[in-house]
């Protein structure tokens, strides 16, 4: 039940709730404040002309306020003109541990960072004395069950791509055999065709976001506007899995839904994908195309299909990776029988890549899986701190247990409004809760009557609403969130 936030709810109630608490946040951030400080509107004049003056060098157009980084901490987000607002977006599911945190801002003045910072290197070729230690402590320290390498990479879509680079390459060498490459592949991929030009393909999901460059772009299904007049593979495309809510009301029906989807799969990849799927990607939740949840059975299935058909699993943990679900990893919440062949993640670790744990993943020939950069030893250094910070604070188990109260408070909330906000969804997935808003204008007027009392929060896919809160974001916090949300929904 919603914990004595009402519609009028006061501020000072609010503030008297949030005292309530002791939490990572109150002793890491012991200056955050307690509700949203609001001084002028948001945007304010000062934002306003800053981003009046980089529109005249950047594209500008999706700001939603200019923010001022030096000012904001933890859980709240500072614009220019000192309003700090809650954050339940975190640059886009991206601020894991609260901005400024205190942990990160002693790694930044290490010697070690300043090291990596001033001398980025060519990883594959230079790899500095230290950097298997770091990946050791940090990222392989935090690898998912049943994997041991990683691979690291710059952004999530070359996380992304990079990982479909793995899988052609296996599943080619797999085809050739002992043999090596013959004269015939050696000319014809230099002329992008086959056989050396693989005419594999990976198989996507409808509505999912894998990333935008040409490779990870052909395998995103969510928008249309992020693929028009780009150059695309022609890979086929799965049905996900769109579950009725609440989940309890829809068993048999949603049942039925994922069955469907598992069928089709399967029929794609006997019929007219039959021996051309290299590997299939999938996300825990798809995020960006609408916060669209499956069971932990359909994943199962998923993989049961993959294994049948020897097809590689990639399990996109880009956006639900790094602990928000109430899990270090989403995928860990199915319980697979066989881990995935391949995890790609980025986003909440500040750096990017993909673990695996089968070995001949690494390409047969160096150079193959290459580029200057491989990674970024600063952003390694970053996630080590990260992972460390996640561990010494329980932040997974946090983070699980604040979900359950702000999925149960929203919940009750949102049955008040049932015009305004249905399909409340990622019970028992931590902070990673969405829901719908009856349409697109509706969810936009939302959105803007929030940040006006002092609440960032994001959309995706056509009408949702997602939250993306840090790991440092608590039962005061809840409060306060839910505290707006009842006063935006009485209002609209
Ligand atoms: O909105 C998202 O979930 C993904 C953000 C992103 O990476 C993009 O839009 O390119
Ligand atoms: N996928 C882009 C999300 C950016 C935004 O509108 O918040």
């Amino acid at each position: 039940m919603l914990r004595s936030v009402h519609r009028t709810t006061s501020a000072a109630r609010i503030a008297q709730l949030a005292k309530r608490y002791s939490s990572y946040a109150s002793s890491v951030f012991p200056d955050e404040p307690s509700v949203p400080q609001l001084k002028t509107e948001v945007p304010g004049p000062i934002g306003t002309q800053l981003n009046t003056n980089l529109g005249d060098v950047f594209d500008n157009r999706a700001a939603y306020f200019v923010t001022d980084y030096y000012n904001s901490i933890g859980n709240y987000i500072s614009d220019a003109d000192g309003n700090k607002l809650l954050d339940v977006y975190m640059q886009i599911a991206s601020i894991g541990l609260g901005y400024n945190n205190p942990a990160l801002k002693q790694v930044a003045k290490l010697d070690e960072m300043t090291t990596a910072l001033i001398n980025r290197p060519a990883l594959a070729c230079f790899p500095g004395v230290d950097y298997q230690k770091v990946l050791e402590d940090g990222i392989l320290k935090a690898a998912p069950p049943g994997m041991t390498k990683v691979w690291t990479a710059t952004t999530g879509s070359d996380a992304n791509e990079t990982a479909f680079k793995a899988a052609f390459m296996l599943q080619a060498a797999r085809d050739r055999g002992s043999r090596d490459f013959n004269q015939q592949e050696l000319i014809s991929v230099m002329n992008n065709e086959a056989p050396g030009a693989s005419e594999k393909c990976i198989l996507s999901f409808d509505k999912a976001f894998h990333g935008r460059l040409f490779g990870s772009l052909s395998t995103t299904r969510s928008k249309a506007i992020h693929k028009l007049d780009i150059p695309a593979f022609p890979w086929p495309k799965a049905p996900f899995p769109a579950l009725k809510y609440p989940l309890k009301d829809f068993e048999n029906e949603n049942k039925q839904e994922e069955n469907r989807c598992l069928e089709q799969l399967e029929d794609i990849i006997v019929g007219k994908g039959k021996g051309n799927i290299a590997a299939l990607i999938v996300e825990p939740v798809q995020s960006e195309g609408g916060d669209n949840h499956a069971s932990a059975s359909f994943f199962q299935g998923v993989r049961d299909i993959t294994l049948k058909h020897n097809i590689f699993m990639i399990v996109d943990e880009v956006q639900t990776g790094v602990a928000a679900t109430g899990k270090f990893w989403a995928h860990e919440h199915w319980n697979l029988s066989t881990p995935p062949d391949m995890v790609t993640f980025s986003k909440k670790f500040q750096a990017a890549g993909f673990y695996f744990r089968d070995p001949e993943l690494q390409p047969r020939q160096a150079y193959r899986q290459f580029n200057t950069w491989c990674g970024d030893p600063s952003k390694a250094l970053i996630a080590r701190t990260i992972v460390q910070e996640i561990e010494a604070n329980n932040l997974v188990a946090a983070t699980a247990s604040v979900g359950d109260y702000l999925f149960n408070n929203l919940s009750s909330l949102f049955e008040k409004y049932p015009g305004h906000a249905s399909n409340i969804r990622g019970q028992n997935m931590g902070t990673f809760i969405a829901w719908d808003s009856p349409n697109a204008d509706h969810r936009a007027k939302f959105l803007l009557a929030c940040r006006a009392k002092g609440v960032n929060i994001g959309g995706c896919g056509e009408a949702a609403i997602r939250l993306r809160p840090s790991l440092a974001f608590n039962e005061s916090h809840a409060d306060v969130l839910c505290g707006i949300i009842e006063n935006v929904l009485g209002e609209m």
